[in-house]
């Protein structure tokens, strides 16, 4: 090499770093306005696109959740029959069996001793003359909610528990209110019944009580006689907020035969594409007292998990992975589209990502035994 063609080299490696530096310094300039004149290495290429070390181990992925899943952040739905020796797999649900009351507790003790720690009731009258047009059933003090309440505040002292508050298992027209003769909901009627309901739930040793019904008003009637009965101070108000009507709940109603006799759910269940409504739904259920909101179903609503985590920003967010997201998850995994513990672990991975820190899910069991914290 000649010595000018050496020189003309030089000039241009030298150049060709000030051309990186400059690059350097435009794209840490937030960093330091300094970094550019102290940097003594030589930096051989672009900082900012130099991504694959930062997750490169296990640990450092993991690192990049803003949470993880723990065990204490899942609550798992349980079917209690009024036929106490019943265990019954419902064919629509993998894994997933309507109870009666003799039967919950030696399945739940395995659970327990895995980390359960919290459980949503939703009672099933299957006998006869056990549904009308008021719902009576819902409360009735040996009817398996309540009885089931009981035994387990009493068998495990630390399980949290949840009871679902609704009409629609125990309506003959199974809807989730009491109606008019023309068939649409009397809310005032609904949101009294349905507060008693709650009342009831709580006074037998709920710790929490869940108003699935959405009607309007029903948080505070519940505050308000949870206030009056003097046990507001000990039960959670949890509220499904944004409860989307849509085809995500069917397996659930083969379980808890709760299937509208007539009509749909849709002048009180959200709309798929109404994200404005469910604000507003949030928000009225935030100023009504609701101490923690849900948002349902889950994987298809990741914006509106994540609207209610802003708006609610000091309030607990749950999500509820619905029976049809966890039979399509089974359905497909079965077909060999995916792996079942990958894909219930990227699903949850997005529910906690968009906001929630509660998450509903007949995957519980499973992640009890797949999660070690
Ligand atoms: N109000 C009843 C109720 N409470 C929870 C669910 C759905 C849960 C699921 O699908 O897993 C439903 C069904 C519905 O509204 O028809
Ligand atoms: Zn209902
Ligand atoms: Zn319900």
């Amino acid at each position: 090499m000649s010595f000018s063609s050496l020189v003309s080299d030089i000039a241009y490696r030298n150049s060709e770093r000030d051309d990186l530096r400059s690059q350097v310094s435009r794209t840490r300039s937030y960093a330091s306005t300094t970094a550019t004149a102290a940097t003594s290495v030589s930096i051989s290429g672009d900082i900012s696109s130099q991504l694959h070390g930062g997750y490169s181990h296990p640990l450092a992925r993991a690192w990049q959740a803003e949470r993880q899943l723990t065990k204490s952040m899942l609550i798992y739905p349980l079917f209690i029959s009024d036929q106490p020796d019943e265990e019954v797999l419902i064919p629509s649900l993998p894994n997933q069996y309507r109870r009666g009351i003799n039967k919950v507790v030696p399945y739940l003790q395995t659970l327990v001793a895995k980390g359960l720690k919290s459980v949503i009731l939703f009672g099933v009258p299957l006998g006869p003359n056990t549904k009308d047009a008021l719902g009576t059933n819902a409360d009735d003090p040996k009817g398996p909610v309540i009885r089931t309440i009981r035994l387990l505040r009493r068998t495990f002292p630390d399980l949290f528990i949840v009871a679902d508050v609704c009409l629609c298992e125990y309506t003959s027209h199974g809807h989730c209110g009491i109606l008019r003769d023309d068939g649409s909901l009397n809310n005032t009627l609904s949101v009294d019944r349905i507060s008693d309901v709650a009342l009831a739930y709580a006074s037998a040793g709920a710790h929490c009580v869940a108003p699935s019904d959405m009607n309007d008003g029903r948080i505070r009637a519940i505050k308000l006689k949870l206030i009056e009965a003097g046990i507001a101070h000990q039960v959670v108000l949890m509220s499904y907020s944004a409860k989307f009507s849509g085809c995500l709940y069917g397996p659930f109603r083969d379980a808890a035969g709760s299937c509208p006799s007539f009509g749909d759910r849709k002048c009180y269940q959200l709309p798929p594409g109404g994200r404005g409504l469910a604000r507003r739904a949030i928000v009225r259920d935030i100023n009504e007292g609701a101490d923690i909101i849900m948002v349902k179903p889950a994987s298809q609503y990741l914006d509106i998990i994540s609207d209610a985590k802003e708006l609610g920003k000091d309030l607990p967010v749950a999500a509820y992975q619905v029976s049809g997201e966890f039979a399509m998850i089974h359905a497909a995994a079965s077909a060999g589209v995916f792996d079942l513990r990958a894909m219930a672990e990227e699903a949850t991975q997005g529910i906690l990502r968009a906001g929630a820190t509660i998450v509903v899910s007949y995957f519980t069991p499973d992640f009890l035994d797949w999660l070690s914290n």
